[in-house]
């Protein structure tokens, strides 16, 4: 058994998020030390961050770590919540000029008076590292090579990790956003699946997650999706990452869950994701992953092969 799956007794096997991103993030490291050579510098990933919401600060720390960590040069750009759009836009046609950086990513969701969808179009796609700009989308439609969103790859490579080949697989994504739902569909499709998109208009949700060989929650909702909408040994992936109380752990404290009641799922599941430690890590490991492989493609260099074939 491989280290990103654990066996729990009378319930399903864990698919452990946390090793197996240790594993992708050795994959970037010996990218970057196979690059470095030939660049004549580090990779670099900036990452920039609008706003005080905790939340995305603990990742952006959580992904400088893990950048600098992999041998990576790492730019953190911090603002406050009343940065204007222009001012925005500036930051990242700078980061597009600088030769030096080979990755963008500007953390969602941006404040109100914000228009995301121009800024992410500012971001030069050969440095989308996120897989959100127009241009790598119609890559991603139209199968042509490009930087592919992470959380999406993440659950493709765990379904793997755990199945082997997926072809013919029923793969139900509840979700369908830019970042997660609809690129996750599009990727399980070129693993031959055959791909069901739910959301909050979709009818009977139950009764289609019970035809799931391999369940994806992307939605946002705290232990929305119960044990008996799983298949019995179904896979089951849980994107969502939720604070909720737990005045159980002390007044005032939280706790992280899902999208999916996991201590019901993991009856039914065969192998099933837990959150915090599941899907959340393999969404850093391969945003490593992508910037070694800008990296690569902007100085006209084949991806190492550590990172080629993930
Ligand atoms: N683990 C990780 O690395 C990451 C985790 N996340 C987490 O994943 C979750 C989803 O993120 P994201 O895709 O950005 O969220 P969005 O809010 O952009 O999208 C949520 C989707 O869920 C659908 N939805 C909402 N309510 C229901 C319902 N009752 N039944 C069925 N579908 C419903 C919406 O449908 P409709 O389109 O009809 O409104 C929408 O398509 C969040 O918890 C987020 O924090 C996000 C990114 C990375
Ligand atoms: N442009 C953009 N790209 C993103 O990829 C993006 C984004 N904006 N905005 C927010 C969401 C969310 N997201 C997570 C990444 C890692 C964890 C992660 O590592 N979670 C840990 C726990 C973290 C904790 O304890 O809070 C885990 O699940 O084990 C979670 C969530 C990326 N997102
Ligand atoms: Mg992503």
């Amino acid at each position: 058994m491989s280290d990103a799956i654990k066996s729990v007794d009378g319930a399903a096997s864990l698919l452990d998020g946390k090793a197996a991103a240790a594993l992708i993030d050795s994959r970037a490291q010996a990218g970057v030390e196979a690059l470095s050579g030939p660049l004549g510098r580090a990779p670099c990933l900036a990452v920039v961050l609008v706003g005080e919401d905790p939340a995305s600060h603990v990742y952006v720390r959580n992904k400088v770590k893990r950048t600098e960590a992999s041998g990576m040069r790492s730019i953190e750009i911090k603002k406050p919540a009343d940065l204007s759009e222009d001012a925005l836009v500036a930051i990242v046609e700078d980061l597009n000029a600088d030769p030096g950086v080979d990755g963008i990513l500007v953390q969602m969701p941006l404040p109100d008076h914000i228009d995301s969808r121009r800024v992410i179009e500012t971001i030069d796609p050969d440095k989308d590292v996120d897989g959100l700009t127009a241009a790598s989308a119609g890559r991603l439609v139209q199968g042509a090579p490009g930087l592919r969103p992470c959380t999406p790859s993440g659950c493709v490579w765990l379904a793997r990790e755990a199945l082997g080949d997926l072809s013919g697989l029923h793969v139900v994504v509840i979700g369908r956003s830019i970042l997660v739902g609809k690129p996750a569909g599009l990727l399980f499709l070129e693993q031959n699946c055959t791909v069901t998109l739910a959301h909050s208009r979709t009818k009977d949700l139950p009764g289609l997650c019970a035809s799931a060989d391999i369940l994806v929650a992307a939605v946002g909702r705290p232990e929305m999706v119960k044990g008996e909408w799983i298949k019995p040994g179904a896979t089951v992936l849980d994107v969502g990452i939720n604070r909720i109380d737990a005045p159980e752990r002390g007044e005032g404290k939280t706790r992280l869950v899902g999208d999916v009641n996991f201590e019901q799922a993991a009856q039914k599941a065969a192998f099933i994701t837990p959150v915090p430690g599941g899907v959340g890590p393999m969404t850093i490991g391969f945003l490593l992953v992508n910037t070694v492989r800008a990296a690569a493609a902007r100085a006209g260099l084949d991806y190492p092969a550590a990172v080629a074939d993930l």
